[in-house]
């Protein structure tokens, strides 16, 4: 299980762009991870932002469904996110990016990623 956080303020997405492995670097993802052994998904998602961005993240609801991911027998599964504390810093990323809804789809997100922040612009572009 890879999970991710769609973290939002402000009607802005957090955007993250890989650094590594060279075949995705620069391409855009949720910051998130591999779920440990026996770990609820939401406190990974809450550790790996902790790792990632530095933040702590107060997890929400889901968006879009499980998305198969290629080769490996894993799923990822994201969910929306608020901001606790701090302040995100690209950690492990090349770059972050806060993205309006309607400008979501214009970055070169991770494959698996595409259904999912398609929903996602769906639902936070209704709510406007
Ligand atoms: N974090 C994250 N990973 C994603 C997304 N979409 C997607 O296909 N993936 C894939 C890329 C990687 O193969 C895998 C997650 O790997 P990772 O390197 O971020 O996870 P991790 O921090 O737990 O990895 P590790 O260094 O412990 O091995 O999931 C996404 O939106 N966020």
């Amino acid at each position: 299980m890879i999970v991710g956080a769609a973290i939002v303020r402000d009607g802005l997405v957090l955007a993250c762009e890989r650094a590594t492995p060279a075949e995705v670097a620069g391409r855009w993802e949720f910051p998130g991870g591999k779920v440990e052994p026996g770990e609820p998904d939401e406190a990974a998602l809450i550790r790996e932002c902790e790792e990632e961005l530095g933040v702590t993240i107060k997890v929400g609801e889901r968006v879009g469904t499980d998305v198969p991911l290629g080769t490996r027998t894993a799923v990822l599964r994201v969910w929306q996110a608020t901001l606790v504390d701090g302040e995100p810093a690209p950690l492990e990323h090349a770059s972050l990016r806060w993205v309006a809804p309607t400008d979501l789809l214009d970055l070169d997100w991770l494959p698996a990623d595409q259904p999912i922040v398609a929903d996602l612009a769906r639902e936070l572009g209704a709510a406007a």
